[in-house]
């Protein structure tokens, strides 16, 4: 933890940014030479022709090419995968512990605490998402990693991250998120010691601001606080390791020096972060619980108008006040698959059993809503008062398709195999009308 990370404002804006004053070229992109000796490099995030609004990609002036590095062989982290299977999935509800830390005395770093959950779809399909957590217990030394599959939407839930990313360096903690765009190699370290959090590694077209309509033109997440790092780099050599994620599968190669030796950059394929405490939330000030689409903080599109691929969701503090209303989520089943998880406190339709950092997946179709606590609570409530839900961030990963759970998470300790207990003290309270 050396430098102090800076930051620069605005959701997909055209950035241009240098650490050295003249590395980045005036006027052109790739001169006969660029400047200080570096080397012009451009990184694109989606196809050459994309339509200006979608397209994105970051021209970089750096110490070496990205092409520098030793050949390619399988890396065995067998708990990071994208194997979904294509067989038989339960629709039952699904919900996990925490997922353990890793032991004191085994040193696990970011890319050795992945663990994949559930997921859908696919990089050779371009649509889908992958759900990992992480729990690691030091930070990555000597080694840097990439995604060719999908940008990364990491939710930390416990400790701090400090992302040292080609683009610069990026501090996130629990209630903030960061996002890393495909292809943009990192390094994650962790200032606290230990780390554990969620992962959403997006197949599909990357996340953007959703529309607005008639709420306006301010409202839900607000563009300027999304923050994407200036310019950083580092010069070192060494014997050090690229670990690069690549259809479904981990490789790794050596490489002579740090890929984070960017020391200019333009353009608007970024990391950025994003604090989920600024998140501007609007809920009925009349009556009924409105779905939860107006918590969406980013969506990317699937080739669907009106249907995310994948819509990150968040449930932050706030006051209810419906009148005649069960302020609670309602029960349910929708069209959309959901994988959710907390961050802090306490989920508003979960009385307990749902916890910081624990999970759950609901299918399509597959019925849910608030346990049987908190709908006898919530039936009889006072709604002369105002409640005001405090100390509290949940999020929910919603996929338009369904989200398999892996083997590996089927089968382990610490799913909750009693899970559908908590909607078994639901009372029959039904009276037909006499006669
Ligand atoms: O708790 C859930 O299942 C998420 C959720 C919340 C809500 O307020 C309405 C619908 C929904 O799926
Ligand atoms: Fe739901």
């Amino acid at each position: 933890m050396t430098a102090a990370a800076g930051y620069l404002s605005g959701f997909g804006n055209e950035f241009a940014t240098e650490a050295i004053d003249g590395a980045l070229p005036v006027g052109r992109n790739s001169p006969q030479r660029a400047p200080l000796g570096l080397y012009a490099e451009q990184l694109s995030g989606t196809a050459f022709t994309a339509p200006r609004a979608q397209n994105r990609r970051t021209w970089q002036y750096r110490i070496r090419p990205s092409a520098m590095h030793g050949s390619f062989t399988g890396y065995d982290q067998r708990r990071f995968h994208n194997d979904f299977g294509g067989g038989p999935v339960t629709p039952d509800q699904l919900r996990w512990d925490p997922l353990p830390m890793p032991a004191e005395e085994t040193a696990v770093d970011f890319v050795d605490g992945l663990y994949t959950m559930a997921g859908n779809g696919g990089a050779a399909a371009g649509a889908g998402i992958g759900v990992h957590m992480y729990a690691a217990n030091r930070s990555m030394q000597g080694r840097f990693f990439y995604d060719a599959d999908g940008e990364l939407l990491i939710v930390p839930q416990l400790g701090r991250l400090r992302i040292a990313t080609e683009m610069g360096l990026i501090d996130v903690q629990p209630q903030q998120i960061a996002v890393i765009p495909r292809g943009v190699r990192f390094r994650v370290e962790l200032p606290d010691g230990q780390a554990r959090g969620y992962v959403c590694e997006n197949f599909g077209a990357f996340l953007r601001l959703p529309d607005l309509g008639p709420i306006g033109s301010n409202g839900l997440a607000n563009p300027r606080d999304f923050e994407s790092p200036q310019a950083w780099y580092e010069d070192v050599e060494g014997d050090f390791e690229l670990i690069a994620k690549f259809q479904g599968h981990l490789w790794r190669a050596d490489i002579g020096h740090s890929p984070l030796d960017v020391v200019a950059w333009h353009g608007n394929h970024v990391p950025y972060r994003y604090d989920l405490r600024r998140f501007n939330t609007i809920g009925s000030i009349s009556y009924d619980h409105p779905d939860p689409s107006i918590f969406l903080v980013l969506t990317s599109p699937s080739d669907t108008p009106g249907v995310g691929n994948m819509d990150f969701v968040i449930f932050p503090p706030r006051w209810l006040v419906a009148q005649d209303t069960f302020r609670p989520p309602w029960f349910h089943r929708n069209i959309a698959s959901e994988f959710m998880g907390l961050i802090h406190g306490a989920y508003d339709a979960k009385a307990d059993g749902f916890m910081p950092g624990g999970c759950s997946v609901h299918n399509c179709m597959t019925g849910h809503g608030p346990d049987a606590a908190t709908f006898e609570k919530a039936s009889s409530a006072d709604l002369t008062k105002p409640d005001v839900i405090a100390d509290t961030m949940a999020f929910m990963f919603e996929a338009r398709a369904v989200i398999r759970p892996t083997a590996q998470a089927l089968t382990a300790a610490h799913r909750q195999r009693d899970y559908q207990a908590c909607w078994a003290g639901l009372s029959r309270h039904f009276q037909a009308p006499a006669g």
